[in-house]
């Protein structure tokens, strides 16, 4: 097991949503799991006026997110992990000078013993990242000489191509690039790990994992909600900006790149960028106009209950063209992707949340039971990242009886069968990795850079390109129509169900 310093985490922006609502919740499991190092505080920051008092009941005691927890904990035990917090208010904004912040660290540090190793989880809105980065190293908060310095950067990181570079020089010329950690919770997630372990610690999958057995890679990731009560935000965003960008970057990357020499986390980042960096980047409007769909969810009706359309969200522009819906066709340019198409979609107001990565397998090349009437183009690997995570490939089989039907039927693995283990959340795990220095789940500057090369010209034509359409899709649906035409050479894609097994159409043993 790796080793923990005594340390403080110290959360700007910690009267927020994120701080109640992922990661008191997470330091709140590490805690109970005893995974918290033996002198470890939390010091929140904000621009709200609260006591440490204030801040412990605001965050432990009335939180939601922590009630059905607490309940089945003693009080005395509750105490041990609501005495951690402790709070500091910022004044008027966060680009004042932080002497009053420093001198309340040093003050906690000396007092609780946290050898002054200090995490800073950047958790406020984006435009106060480098102020922020920049006022702690004028009070020499990035100075590694007696304890070491780290960054959390939430997402979004940047805007565009330009506003991320701009965000990571302006953070490295106050922290240098290995103090930063910039966070991508779908790295967290059990199931995006194991991307890894299924291609490189099995013979079986790795000689198979190229353009010459595999025919196309589809990955979808939906969900059953809407903006919710982030219309202000998402509308700034968008599906390509909001999921796209970041999390199924990571996802494509982890699919696409080659085996790494180690598990190093440099090792594991380096061949991350390779992969990202070979993706053909779409520049000319035709090319643009046939391989990438946008679409907006309108009202309608889920299960008998009328859903408000986009436009009418709250905080959402009534003639916004902000996507909801984003599907994007795109080749890998190396020696292994040659010539397999990738189709990636991303969407709210699906009818199931669902994210999951597709292995379409070719064809054999000599048919002999061509007459079984499946596709032959049904040897899939599905990778189930949420809910009912798991794998399952599907392969032909014999049917009993005279003649050779084949028919299609499943081999699986499901993680609810390893019921006994604990399966960490994924701000747990990367706040845990984060204590203990590993970056491997963090994505480094060139690599949200390459993923910026990639979506940045989609987003300049989608915003000023002659021909854009904007589709419309019933909330509830499997988005617009047209962007079955995308995938139609090769099929259809899989509508998945709630479970793995779920098998739209055509599984005749499930
Ligand atoms: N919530 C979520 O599920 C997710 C959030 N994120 C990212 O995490 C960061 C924080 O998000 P979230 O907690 O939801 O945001 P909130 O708006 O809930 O909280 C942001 C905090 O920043 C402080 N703040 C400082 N200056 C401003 C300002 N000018 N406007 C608004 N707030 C300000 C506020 O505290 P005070 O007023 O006390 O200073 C507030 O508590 C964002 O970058 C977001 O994109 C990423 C993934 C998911
Ligand atoms: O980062 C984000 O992710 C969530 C979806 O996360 P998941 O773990 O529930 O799949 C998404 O709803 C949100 O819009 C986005 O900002």
């Amino acid at each position: 097991m790796k080793k923990t310093d005594n340390q403080m985490l110290v959360i700007f922006g910690a009267s927020g949503d994120l701080t109640a609502r992922k990661l008191i919740p997470a330091l709140f499991n590490l805690y109970v799991a005893k995974q918290l190092p033996e002198n470890f505080i939390v010091l929140g920051a904000s621009r709200s006026d609260m006591s440490d008092e204030e801040f412990r009941n605001r965050v432990v005691y009335d939180s939601p997110y922590l009630k059905s927890k607490i309940e089945d904990l003693k009080e005395n035990y509750l105490k041990g992990f609501t005495n951690m917090f402790f709070y500091e208010d910022l004044g008027s904004d966060y680009t004042a000078e932080y002497s009053g912040l420093a001198k309340r660290i040093e003050a906690l540090n000396a007092s609780k013993g946290t050898d002054s190793n200090y995490i800073f989880y950047f958790s406020t809105p984006p435009s106060l990242y480098e102020p922020i980065a920049k006022n702690l190293a004028e009070v020499g908060l990035n100075n590694q000489e007696l304890g070491w310095k780290r960054l959390i950067v939430e997402k979004p990181f940047g805007y565009s191509l330009e506003t991320a570079k701009n965000l990571n020089k302006g953070l490295q010329q106050y922290f240098k690039e290995s103090q930063i950690y910039r966070i991508d919770h779908y790295l967290g997630k059990e199931t995006v790990q194991n991307l890894l372990v299924t291609r490189f610690s099995n013979s079986i999958f790795e000689p198979l994992w190229n353009r010459n057995y595999i025919h196309h890679v589809e990955i979808t990731n939906a969900e059953s909600v809407g903006v919710e009560k982030r219309g202000g935000y998402y509308d700034k965003s968008g599906a390509l900006r909001d999921m796209f960008q970041n999390h199924l970057m990571q996802i494509v990357s982890l699919v696409v790149m080659e085996p790494p020499i180690g598990n190093e986390p440099e090792e594991i980042r380096n061949e991350k960028v390779k992969a990202l960096k070979s993706l053909r980047i779409m520049r000319d409007e035709q090319t643009l106009f046939g391989n990438t769909i946008r679409a907006q969810y309108v009202a309608s009706e889920i299960n008998g209950e009328s859903v408000k359309g986009y436009r009418e969200e709250d905080g959402v522009n009534s003639d916004s063209t902000t996507e909801t819906y984003a599907a994007i066709k795109f080749y890998v340019d190396n020696w292994r992707w040659h010539g397999v198409p990738f189709y990636v979609r991303t969407a709210k107001r699906m009818p199931t949340k669902v994210t999951e990565v597709i292995i379409h397998f070719k064809t054999p090349h000599h048919q002999i039971f061509s007459d079984s009437g499946l596709n032959s183009k049904d040897n899939k690997l599905i990778i189930r990242i949420q809910p009912d995570e798991g794998i399952l490939m599907k392969f032909g089989v014999k049917v009993p009886g005279q003649g050779f039907k084949v028919e299609r039927a499943n081999l699986d693995f499901y993680y609810s069968s390893l019921a006994e283990t604990y399966v960490m959340e994924a701000y747990e795990r990367l706040l845990l990795d984060a204590m203990q220095g590993d970056a491997t789940l963090y994505a480094r500057a060139d690599e949200v850079e390459a993923a910026w090369e990639f979506v940045d010209p989609i987003l300049d034509y989608w915003k000023n390109g002659k021909d854009v359409r904007m589709y419309g899709y019933a909330a509830g649906v499997w988005g617009p129509e047209n962007a079955d035409e995308l995938i139609e050479d090769f099929g259809y894609w899989r509508n998945p169900g709630e479970n793995l097994a779920d098998d739209p159409g055509y599984c005749v043993i499930c």
